[in-house]
C-alpha cells in the first residue's frame, strides 16, 4: 500500500485517508507518496477504451488503496462526472498541426477545478459518515478553486466551509458563483490583500495547532494530495486519445498555484510517455523564470487580464522542490524556511526533470491577440488563461509529430470583460447560471489579519 510523507520530513507515514482529511501536513509540508506507482505500456494501452470515471478509477487505485476498493472508486467517480455537461466530460479539440486543446470547463462551475473538487466531495461525504465526523474546511481562492468548492460542499451536513478571495482581484462571475450560493455551511471572506496574503492566512491557521484542532480543520486546495491526483486523469485521458503510450505528448499548462502542471509531472512519474510540460504564466511569472534560470524569487503581485494566475507564492513547488532536493526532506524544510525569510533562493541544476520542464510568459497584450487570433483561426473562443497558454505553446513545439495539448482551463464566460474586450463578443453563461448577475450576495470584508479571520470562521461556524 502506498504511504505518503511530508515535504519537510516531520510527519511520520501517512495512509491516503489521513492525507485526505488532513490536507496540509502538521509540520507546515505537503504530502507526497513516498514512491510513484507505475504503469506500463500494455496497462495503459488497455485503458484506451475506458469512458472518463472508470480510468479515473484505474488511475487512483493504486493512491487510494486502503480507503476505496477499485469498484467503490469507481462508483464515486461516476457520481463525480455525473454533473458535467459534455458526453466526453474533458472533451479534446484539434486545433491545427500538431496544436490541440483539452476542454476542461464542462464542470458545474466551468473550470478544470470542477474535475477535482467533484470527486473530493464525494470522497469527503464516504470517509466522514464511515466516522461520524464533521471538519471545517479552509481555503483560499484567485477565482476558481473557490467557486468549485463552494458548489461542490454546500449545504453538506458533515463539513463547514469557509474560503477566502482577495477582494476586488477576481471576476465578478468568479465572486458571485461563490456569494450567492445560500448554504449556512459556507462563509465567504473577501480579504483586503492578494491571493498569496489568503493562501498565507491558510497556512497560518493550519499552523495554529489549537485553532486546527478545535475546528477540524481541513483543506481542498492543491495543498490536498487528493486535488493534484485527481488532476492526473486528464493528463492520461489526453494523451490515450492521441496515440500515447506510442507516442509521446506535450502539454501546455497556463499555471499560478503549479497544482495543475505539478499533476502532469506526476503523470510522467507514473508512466505516461510525456514529452514536454510547459509551465505557461502571465506577467507573475516567478516559476517561468525559475524554469529558464533556476532561481525561484518572490516579486510583487501585478493583476492581470487571467486573474486566477495572479500568484507569486506556488505552493505546490514544494513538491517539485522535493525531488529537486533528491528526495531530501531536511535540506528541502531548510530551502522553504530560508525562503520564507528571504524570498529567493537559486539551484545549480535541475537534475532529472530539466528536460521535462519549460517555461515561457505571455502578456496581456499577447493574451488579447491571442484570443482574438485564436478566435479568427479556429472558431474557439478563448478565455484569457487558455490564452496564456495557447501563446506560450507556440514558442515551445515539440518535435513535428509530437502533439502539444493546450490546456483550456476556464470557460471564456467567466471572464466576459477581457473576452469582449479583444473579440467584440461577450460569451454567454450557461442557463443554469442566467440570473447570476442579480441573485443576492453573502460575503464578508476582513483584513489580512489572522485573528480577525479565525474569529470570523469561529463565530460563523463554532467548534467542530
Ligand atoms: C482558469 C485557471 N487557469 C489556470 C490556473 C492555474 O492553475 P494552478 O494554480 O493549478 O497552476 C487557475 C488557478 O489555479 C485557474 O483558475
Ligand atoms: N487559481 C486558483 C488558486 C488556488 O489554486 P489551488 O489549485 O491550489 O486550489 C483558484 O482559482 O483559486
Amino acid at each position: 500500500m502506498i504511504t505518503y510523507i511530508s515535504t519537510r520530513g516531520q510527519a511520520g507515514r501517512r495512509s491516503f485517508e489521513d492525507v485526505l482529511l488532513a490536507g496540509l501536513a502538521e509540520d507546515g509540508g505537503l504530502f507526497v507518496p513516498e514512491i510513484w506507482p507505475t504503469f506500463g505500456a500494455d496497462e495503459l494501452r488497455a485503458m484506451r477504451g475506458l469512458d472518463y470515471p472508470s480510468l479515473a478509477a484505474r488511475l487512483l487505485a493504486p493512491f487510494t488503496e486502503g480507503c476505496f476498493g477499485h469498484d467503490e472508486l469507481l462508483g464515486l467517480a461516476r457520481k463525480a462526472y455525473a454533473s458535467f455537461d459534455h458526453a466526453a466530460t474533458a472533451p479534446l479539440r484539434h486545433l491545427a498541426g500538431d496544436d490541440w486543446l483539452l476542454e476542461l470547463f464542462h464542470g458545474p462551475t466551468l473550470a478544470f477545478k470542477d474535475f477535482a473538487m467533484q470527486l473530493l466531495a464525494v470522497m469527503f461525504d464516504e470517509v466522514l459518515s464511515r466516522r461520524g465526523q464533521q471538519l471545517t474546511i479552509v481555503g483560499a481562492t484567485s477565482g476558481d478553486t473557490g467557486a468549485a468548492a463552494v458548489h461542490a460542499f454546500a449545504g453538506k451536513r458533515q463539513i463547514r466551509i469557509a474560503m477566502l478571495h482577495p477582494e476586488g482581484r477576481i471576476s465578478p462571475v468568479q465572486r458571485r458563483q461563490m456569494t450567492t450560493v445560500r448554504a449556512d455551511n459556507v462563509l465567504n471572506i473577501a480579504l483586503r490583500g492578494t491571493f498569496d496574503d489568503c493562501q498565507d492566512l491558510v497556512k497560518a491557521m493550519f499552523n495554529d495547532a489549537a485553532f486546527r484542532q478545535r475546528m477540524r480543520l481541513s483543506a481542498v486546495n492543491s495543498i490536498n494530495w487528493a486535488r493534484v491526483v485527481a488532476q492526473v486523469v486528464y493528463y492520461v485521458w489526453a494523451a490515450l486519445r492521441l496515440g500515447a503510450p506510442d507516442r509521446p505528448v506535450a502539454f501546455t499548462v497556463p499555471t499560478g498555484n503549479f497544482g495543475n502542471v505539478y499533476a502532469g509531472r506526476v503523470a510522467a512519474a507514473i508512466g505516461l510517455p510525456v514529452a514536454k510540460l510547459v509551465v505557461a504564466t502571465n506577467e507573475n511569472d516567478i516559476l517561468a523564470r525559475f524554469f529558464q534560470h533556476r532561481r525561484y524569487e518572490r516579486g510583487t503581485v501585478v493583476p492581470t487580464t487571467s486573474p486566477s494566475m495572479d500568484i507569486q507564492v506556488a505552493s505546490n513547488f514544494e513538491r517539485l522542490l522535493l525531488e529537486l532536493e533528491g528526495g531530501d526532506t531536511a535540506r528541502t524544510r531548510a530551502r522553504m524556511q530560508a525562503f520564507a525569510q528571504s524570498g529567493a533562493f537559486a539551484l545549480e541544476t535541475l537534475g532529472e526533470v530539466a528536460h521535462l520542464f519549460a517555461g515561457g510568459t505571455a502578456d496581456q497584450g499577447t493574451v488579447a491577440e491571442t484570443i482574438a487570433a485564436t478566435l479568427h483561426a479556429t472558431g474557439e473562443l478563448v478565455d484569457p488563461h487558455t490564452a496564456v497558454a495557447l501563446a506560450v505553446a507556440v514558442r515551445h513545439r515539440p518535435l513535428p509529430g509530437v502533439p502539444m495539448v493546450s490546456l483550456a482551463t476556464a470557460h471564456p464566460a467567466k471572464f466576459p470583460d477581457a473576452v469582449r474586450a479583444a473579440t467584440g463578443i461577450v460569451p454567454d453563461l450557461p442557463a443554469r447560471y442566467a440570473d447570476l448577475m442579480t441573485r443576492p450576495e453573502r460575503c464578508v470584508s476582513l483584513d489580512n489579519d489572522l485573528h480577525a479571520v479565525e474569529t470570523a470562521v469561529c463565530q460563523q461556524f463554532g467548534a467542530a
